[in-house]
């Protein structure tokens, strides 16, 4: 087994006076694709707050690389850790370019401006997203998923060791959702990045995950090989949904879930 790059052990972690996570443990190898899935509500982006040292638990504790997280500083930790959530302010006139150059802050010594190392990952991170011709424009003045592909490229301009990423493939549609895991996979298995990945559609979770991780109301309900983990019988214990394994004539298999109320066609 790879050695751990992230790791949580006995997390518990309280929001409003009430506990959210209870006694959460998660081993995230070094090179793994995990994809973490579970209802509304289960603590999944507590969860991927915590691993990131954005949220401090009650209880319990995360390590990167064997060390506590408050053991590195707030720009070394940047520099291994990238978060891509959904919630954003942003200021009114930033353009795509200057958000995608925020990647670049845990590298630059001030007073110095950019330097050609950043001007060349900033230009990388827009090519790879797609989104060189739009480097000028206002973040603002973009569609939901073209502002979601801005914040993946601020992401990969941050050159982190572990992506962490909640529900990116809101907004996109299904051939940009494709766009986006198939750009993660390269990432991963072009330059070794780590990836935490939060995904509501349990097909793609199972699709693209190497591991999986499954959170049912604050408490881990599986973790291991996507394969083990992804079943129909756990997609009906914890989603309540029915679903199948289904492999197509040209051999790919994917989890099929389906109302059972569903009109047969
Ligand atoms: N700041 C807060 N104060 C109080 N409760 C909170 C706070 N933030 C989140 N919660 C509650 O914690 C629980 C878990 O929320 P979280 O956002 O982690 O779930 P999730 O699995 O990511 O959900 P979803 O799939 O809907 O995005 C929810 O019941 C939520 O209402």
């Amino acid at each position: 087994m790879s050695e751990a790059i992230l790791t949580a052990s006995h997390l518990c972690v309280s929001l409003g006076g009430k506990e959210i996570l209870h006694d959460v443990s998660l081993r995230v190898a070094k090179g793994d694709f995990l994809t973490l899935i579970g209802p509304n509500g289960s603590g999944k982006s507590t969860l991927l707050h915590t691993l990131c040292g954005l949220t401090k638990p009650g209880q319990g504790r995360v390590t990167l690389a064997g060390q506590p997280l408050a053991a590195y500083g707030r720009r070394k930790l940047a520099q291994k850790i990238a978060l891509v959530t959904q919630q954003h302010t942003l200021p009114a006139d930033l353009t795509v370019y200057d958000l995608v150059r925020c990647g670049r802050f845990p590298y630059r010594h001030f007073p110095r401006g950019l330097g050609a190392e950043d001007r060349e990952k900033i230009d990388q991170a827009l090519l790879a997203t797609s989104l060189t011709p739009y480097a000028q424009r206002e973040v603002k003045s973009l569609s939901g998923g073209e502002q979601q592909r801005a914040w993946l490229a601020t992401a990969l301009a941050q050159e982190p060791e572990i992506m962490v990423l909640d529900e990116p493939t809101t907004y996109l549609d299904i051939r940009h959702q494709f766009m986006l895991l198939e750009l993660l996979q390269e990432w991963h298995d072009r330059r070794g990045l780590t990836i935490v990945i939060v995904l509501h559609d349990l097909n793609q979770a199972y699709t693209w995950g190497q591991t999986t991780a499954v959170l049912a109301e604050g408490r881990i309900a599986a973790a291991g090989r996507t394969a083990e983990v992804v079943t129909p019988d756990l997609m009906q214990r914890v989603f309540g949904v029915t679903s199948e394994i289904v492999t197509t004539s040209s051999g790919r298999s994917f989890l099929a879930c389906y109302p059972q109320t569903a009109p047969k066609r």
